[in-house]
C-alpha cells in the first residue's frame, strides 16, 4: 500500500478498530518517546508504517501506540492544547466482524448520490463518513486522538470496547452488535446501561451571555450589493411578492432591534423572497448560494410568527412542547443555528435550546425542561429526546430542515420520516415545513414532497447547486505524492490567513494535521472520530486564529460560518459536486471574497474533470486548458452536468408547476406564469 493509500487501508476488513481513549488513568507517561519516534518513522517511511498497521499480530498498535507531541517543543502539543494530535493505533480488538460491520449498514448509501457528477459509487467519502454512520461494532466511536498536555501520550485502552456499544457517527444512530438498527442513541444506551461503552459526560460550555458576544458579527463584503443582480426564480402557486427592506416585513420592534444589532441593514435575495413566503404561512424549499443568509431567512419569519401568536411559556416544565424544531446534520452547524436563534430572539419570551450528540444526554434534558420554544437538534439526539418523552410534538408549527438535501438523503432521510410520523406530530397540513440548502439534487427534491404541502413554493437564487461566485477557484494538477509538499508551500505563502484544508478520510485528517504541526504550521483538525469536546476546541482555536489552519473531513463542509476564512484547500477532491460547492462555500461568505484551491490528481481524479469544468464555468471561473482536455477525453455522451447529486439546473423539479416568476434579487421584473397547471403531488 502506498504512502497515502488511505482508502484501501480504511476498508480492509481485518483492519484494527479504533478504541477510544476515555480514561485519564490510562495515559501512559512512558510511551510517548517511543511513540513519537514511530510517528516520524511513519511519516518518513509510510510503507513501513502501513505494513505495521496491517499486521494485526504484530501488536504495535494493539498496545495503543500513539504519536504526537515529541519534537514540538514550541508548539501546542506540549501545552496540553487540543491542537495536539495523537493516534493510539489499536490492534488489540481487531476482528473480522468489526471490519465487515464498518462497511455495512447505512454507510453504504453514500454511493447513491453519484460521483462527482459522473459517479464514483465507492467513493472515498463513503468510506470515511459513511463508515461513521454504518454502525459497526468496533466498540469505539472515535479514534484515539486527542490533544493532551505535558507531552504525555495517551495510552489506548484495549479490549473494552470491542464487540459492544455500537459505533455511532453523524446521525448518531446505533447499529447493535446483532446488526439491528436501534433508535436508541449511543448516549442513551450508555446511560441506560445496555452497553459497556464509555458514558458520554461532556457538557459543552455555555456560550457567553453578554450582549456584545451575542451580537458579535463580521462585516459584509464588497460583493454584498452584487447579490441584487442574482436572478431569483420562485415557482408554485400564488407567490407572495418579495420584500425589499426589513421594514416591509413588518416585524415587531424587538426583532427589528435585534436585526439592527446583528448588523443587518439590507436583505439578501433569499431573505427577500423567503421571509414573505414563510410569513404567508407557506411551505418552502429554498436554494441559495453558500453564505447568503439562509439562516435568518427562516429564523426571522418564524420568530415573527411566534411573537405574534404567542408561545407557551418558556419556563420549567417536565414536558416541553416546542413550537419549532430545527434540524441540521452536524453538531457544529446546529450549535451555530442555535446561536443565531438566540441572537434574534434576544429580549423576547421565546427560548431556543440546542441539543446534539456527543454531549451528556442529561445535559440536553436539563436544557429542555427549563423551557423550549425553538428546539435546535441533530437528528439522533432529537429522536432520543422524543423517545424519552421529554418533549411533546403537539404544538409543533414549524419544522426546518437546514442543509435539507443532506437531511433527506438516505443517511438522515429515514430519521426525518420517523420524526414527521412520531405520535403527536401535526400533519404536514397543520404545520409549516421549510427546507433550505445551497444544493438540491433532483431526487432529493422529490423525496422532500413527502414532507411538504403540495402547494409549497420553491425559491432558487441563482443556479441551484452552483458555487458561490465570490470564491475564486483554482485547480492545480498535483500528484498524490506531491500533495503534502504543495500544501506546505501554499500554506507558507498564505501565512496566517485562515485556511480550511479538506481531506477525504478521518485518518488522513489526523495525519495531515500532524504533518503540518511538524512543519511548524499551527494546525488543528475536526472530524467525526474526534470527541465532541475536541471538535469544539478545534473549532474554537480555528475561529480565534490560534490555529489558522483547520484540517477537516466533510463533517465541516456544510453550513459553518467562520469569520475570515480566506482559503479553502481541497487536498482531496470530494466525490460529488454538491460537496465541492459546500466545501468551497466556507469562504467567500456574505459578499466577502475567498479563494479555493483544489488538488487534482490525474491518476485518480480524471472522472471529476467534466463536472469540475462545469462548476467552474458556471461560476465564471477560468478553466485550465489541461482540465478541459481531460474532461474532453473523458467525455460521456449525454452528460449535461445534471446527474445524481449534481444538479445544475435552476429548476423546481415539479415539472408542471403552476406559477413561476423570474426576478432579479432587487425584486424587479417579474414574469409570473399566467396559466398554472396542476401541481404534481408528491404524496
Ligand atoms: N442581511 C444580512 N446582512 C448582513 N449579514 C448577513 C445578512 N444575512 C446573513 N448575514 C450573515 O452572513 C453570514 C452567512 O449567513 P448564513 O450562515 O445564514 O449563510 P447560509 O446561506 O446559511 O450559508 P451555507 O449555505 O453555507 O449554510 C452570517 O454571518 C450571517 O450573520
Amino acid at each position: 500500500m502506498g504512502d497515502e493509500d488511505w482508502e484501501a487501508e480504511i476498508i480492509k476488513p481485518h483492519m484494527s478498530s479504533y478504541v477510544p481513549v476515555f480514561e485519564k488513568d490510562r495515559y501512559s507517561s512512558g510511551a510517548h518517546g517511543d511513540t513519537f519516534n514511530r510517528t516520524l518513522a511513519s511519516l518518513s517511511d509510510p510503507g513501513e508504517s502501513n505494513k505495521r498497521e496491517n499486521t494485526s499480530t504484530m501488536g504495535d498498535f494493539g498496545v495503543g501506540r500513539s504519536f504526537g507531541n515529541r519534537g514540538f517543543s514550541n508548539n501546542k502539543f506540549e501545552e496540553g492544547d487540543s491542537c495536539g494530535f495523537w493516534r493510539g493505533y489499536q490492534d488489540g480488538n481487531d476482528s473480522e466482524a468489526s471490519g465487515s460491520f464498518r462497511r455495512s449498514g447505512r454507510g453504504s448509501y453514500r454511493g447513491c448520490r453519484g460521483g462527482f457528477g459522473l459517479g464514483s459509487p465507492n467513493s472515498k467519502y463513503e468510506q470515511d463518513e459513511g463508515t461513521q454512520r454504518s454502525g459497526g461494532i468496533f466498540g469505539s466511536r472515535r479514534s484515539a486522538l486527542s490533544g493532551v498536555g505535558k507531552g504525555d501520550a495517551y495510552q489506548s485502552r484495549s479490549g473494552s470496547g470491542s464487540g459492544r456499544g455500537g459505533y455511532k457517527g453523524l446521525n448518531e444512530e446505533v447499529i447493535t452488535a446483532s446488526g439491528k438498527n436501534s433508535w436508541k442513541s449511543e448516549a442513551e444506551r450508555r446511560e441506560s446501561g445496555d452497553t459497556q461503552g464509555p458514558k458520554v459526560t461532556y457538557i459543552p460550555p455555555p456560550p457567553p451571555e453578554d450582549e456584545d458576544s451575542i451580537f458579535a458579527h463580521y462585516q459584509t463584503g464588497i460583493n454584498f450589493d452584487k447579490y441584487d443582480t442574482i436572478l431569483v426564480e420562485v415557482s408554485g402557486h400564488d407567490v407572495p411578492p418579495a420584500i425589499l427592506t426589513f421594514e416591509e416585513a413588518n416585524l415587531c420592534q424587538t426583532l427589528n432591534s435585534n436585526i439592527a444589532k446583528a448588523g443587518y441593514t439590507k436583505l439578501t435575495p433569499v431573505q427577500k423572497y423567503s421571509i414573505p413566503i414563510v410569513l404567508g404561512g407557506r411551505d418552502l424549499m429554498a436554494c441559495a448560494q453558500t453564505g447568503s443568509g439562509k439562516t435568518a431567512a427562516f429564523l426571522l419569519p418564524i420568530l415573527a410568527h411566534m411573537m405574534r401568536d404567542g408561545v407557551t411559556a418558556s419556563r420549567f416544565k417536565e414536558l416541553q412542547e416546542p413550537e419549532c424544531i430545527i434540524v441540521a446534520p452536524t453538531r457544529e452547524l446546529i450549535s451555530q443555528i442555535y446561536l443565531e436563534a438566540r441572537k434574534f430572539s434576544f429580549g423576547t419570551c421565546v427560548r431556543a435550546v440546542v441539543i446534539y450528540g456527543g454531549t451528556q444526554l442529561g445535559h440536553s434534558i436539563r436544557q429542555i425542561v427549563q423551557g423550549c420554544n425553538i428546539l435546535c437538534a441533530t437528528p439522533g439526539r432529537l429522536m432520543d429526546i422524543i423517545g424519552k418523552e421529554k418533549i411533546g410534538l403537539r404544538q409543533v408549527k414549524y419544522i426546518v430542515l437546514d442543509e435539507a438535501d443532506r437531511m433527506l438523503d438516505m443517511g438522515f432521510g429515514p430519521e426525518m420520516k420517523k420524526l414527521i410520523s412520531c405520535p403527536g406530530m401535526p400533519s404536514k397540513e397543520q404545520r409549516q415545513t421549510l427546507m433550505f440548502s445551497a444544493t438540491f439534487p433532483e431526487e432529493i427534491q422529490r423525496l422532500a414532497g413527502e414532507f411538504l404541502k403540495s402547494n409549497y413554493l420553491f425559491v432558487a437564487v441563482g443556479q441551484v447547486g452552483g458555487a458561490c461566485r465570490d470564491v475564486q477557484q483554482t485547480i492545480l494538477q498535483v500528484g498524490q505524492y506531491s500533495k503534502r509538499e504543495k500544501l506546505v508551500e501554499i500554506l507558507r505563502n498564505i501565512g496566517d490567513e485562515r485556511t480550511m484544508v479538506f481531506v477525504e478520510t478521518k485518518k488522513k485528517a489526523d495525519f495531515i494535521a500532524t504533518f503540518l504541526c511538524q512543519e511548524k504550521i499551527s494546525t488543528t483538525s475536526i472530524h467525526g472520530d474526534r470527541e465532541q469536546r475536541e471538535r469544539e476546541q478545534a473549532l474554537g482555536d480555528f475561529r480565534c486564529g490560534k490555529c489558522p489552519v483547520l484540517v477537516a473531513t466533510s463533517v465541516a463542509a456544510r453550513g459553518l460560518d467562520i469569520e475570515n476564512v480566506q482559503h479553502v484547500i481541497n487536498f482531496d477532491l470530494p466525490s460529488t459536486t454538491d460537496e465541492y460547492v459546500h466545501r468551497i462555500g466556507r469562504t467567500g461568505r456574505c459578499g466577502n471574497t475567498g479563494r479555493a484551491i483544489s488538488f487534482f490528481d490525474t491518476e485518480s481524479d480524471n472522472h471529476l474533470a467534466q463536472p469540475l469544468v462545469k462548476v467552474l464555468s458556471d461560476a465564471q471561473q477560468d478553466v485550465p486548458a489541461w482540465l478541459e482536455e481531460i474532461a474532453f477525453s473523458m467525455y460521456v455522451p449525454g452528460f449535461s452536468g445534471s446527474t445524481r447529486g449534481n444538479v445544475f439546473v435552476s429548476i423546481d423539479t415539479r415539472k408542471n408547476y403552476q406559477g413561476k416568476s423570474s426576478l432579479n434579487a432587487a425584486g424587479f421584473s417579474s414574469s409570473q406564469a399566467p396559466n398554472p397547471v396542476d401541481d404534481e403531488s408528491w404524496d
